[in-house]
């Protein structure tokens, strides 16, 4: 079921807009039953259609901030980059709402950001995969070291504050522009000037599957949307946010999509943990050894239909069994490994080939089990506090 959103709210922001130059769109906002709120098509959209646009005034880039902040940027050394700004002015907007003339545009964004895992609670967080858990750990650090920093821009420019910049209230605007900034220059994907907010652009929900063109209009002085794939009235509008696996849009976007094609499972601590019979703890660690020496050692992966070189490589080593460095039979196994890495030969034994698919469904079935195993930790937990 999709339902049109059609409050006071969504209405003050779309005479703003009108206000600020913008065109009338063949979208509306709509929340969806899979999605959460998102743009719905009020009429058939053609391939080639540009969907949304977006006038230079109302886009919030370093360049429009300029005026604003540049003198102050440029006495405080440099050290602040595209994303703190952003986030900061976005904070300072809400802390003076009324007079910041972008009331309609703030009241329509995110309340609060429970989807995203740097604000699991510690129950919820340490049900994560470890890669996933790392990745959370670097965002953290990297907003609190953006909200000192930021703190330390301020402490010489305070008339810009109505009170003291509380952490929680930098955070929510830090993950404002995480969640809804695009790429001015969509090759170039780094930060710098590049990033911009866009409002209207930024209620559109991603797929993998949408084909979309961003460019800037020096004729009409906006950033527009092209589609390359039709719409039919009534059907969600979407734009690709990249070519992300599931667990970089979980931490940077909050959500995760079913049939991603550039989805990757990382095997590294299973494969760490899985057992293989009759290998001994020191064959285990001399194999690791090996492994890190000729740069084989984790990134392990498994794709949708494919699974890593690297981990091929690993389970190959694994499974040389018995193991003895000093045995003939060995050193000759560990030369043929590494001809086999190199492409000089196809297999090490032909029982060692077969033996690792066999090993790799047994790591996949252990995997399940432990997400099993945490699904159930995850649902129990739900219940209780239901
Ligand atoms: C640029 S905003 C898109 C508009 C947003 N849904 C809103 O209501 O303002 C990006 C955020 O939308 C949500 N989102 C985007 N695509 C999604 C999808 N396919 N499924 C679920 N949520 C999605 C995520 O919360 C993400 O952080």
């Amino acid at each position: 079921m999709t339902a049109i959103i059609k409050d006071r709210e969504y209405l003050d922001f779309l005479s703003w807009q009108k206000k600020m130059g913008c065109p009338k769109t063949k979208l509306t906002l709509a929340e969806f039953s899979n999605t959460g709120r998102g743009m719905m098509a009020t009429k058939d959209i053609k391939a080639g259609e540009v969907i949304v646009q977006v006038p230079e005034r109302t886009l919030v880039t370093m360049k429009s901030l300029q005026s604003l902040y540049g003198a102050r940027i440029a006495r405080f050394g440099n050290k602040v980059n595209a994303h703190m700004i952003i986030a900061l002015h976005i904070a300072l907007l809400v802390q003076a709402p009324e007079e910041s003339g972008w009331l309609p545009y703030l009241r329509l964004l995110p309340k609060k950001f429970d989807t995203m895992p740097v604000r699991y609670p510690p129950e919820l967080f340490d049900l994560l995969p470890q890669n996933v858990q790392a990745h959370v750990h670097k965002q953290k650090a990297k907003i609190m070291s953006d909200y000192k920093t930021t703190l330390e821009f301020l402490r010489s420019n305070s008339d810009l504050l109505t009170r003291p910049l509380q952490y929680e209230e930098y955070e929510w605007a830090w993950l404002v522009v995480n969640t809804r900034c695009i790429y001015l220059d969509a090759k170039k994907q780094v930060a710098a000037d590049n990033i911009a907010l866009a409002p209207m652009l930024d209620f559109l929900n991603h797929t993998p599957d949408a084909k979309t063109e961003g460019f800037f209009c020096t004729k009409t002085k906006s950033y527009k949307i092209r589609t390359l794939l039709p719409y039919k009235k009534g059907e969600q509008v979407f734009i690709n946010y990249g070519p992300h696996d599931n667990c970089f849009i979980l931490v940077e976007y909050g959500f995760v999509t079913t049939s991603n094609p550039y989805n990757y499972v990382t095997v590294d601590n299973d494969f760490l943990e899985l057992s293989i019979p009759g290998e001994t703890p020191t064959a285990k660690k001399e194999k690791l050894d090996l492994l890190d020496m000729a740069g084989y050692f984790g990134d392990y992966v498994l794709h949708r239909n494919d699974v890593s070189f690297r981990l091929m490589t690993g389970m190959r080593l694994r499974l040389i069994n018995p193991f003895h460095k000093s045995s003939v039979a060995t050193q000759l196994a560990i030369a043929q490994w590494h001809d086999v890495i190199n492409g000089e030969l196809d297999q090490i034994s032909s029982e060692n080939e077969r033996m690792v698919p066999i090993y790799i469904e047994k790591l996949c079935d252990e995997m399940l089990a432990h997400a099993k195993t945490k699904l159930n930790i995850l649902v129990g937990t739900l219940d209780y506090k239901q």
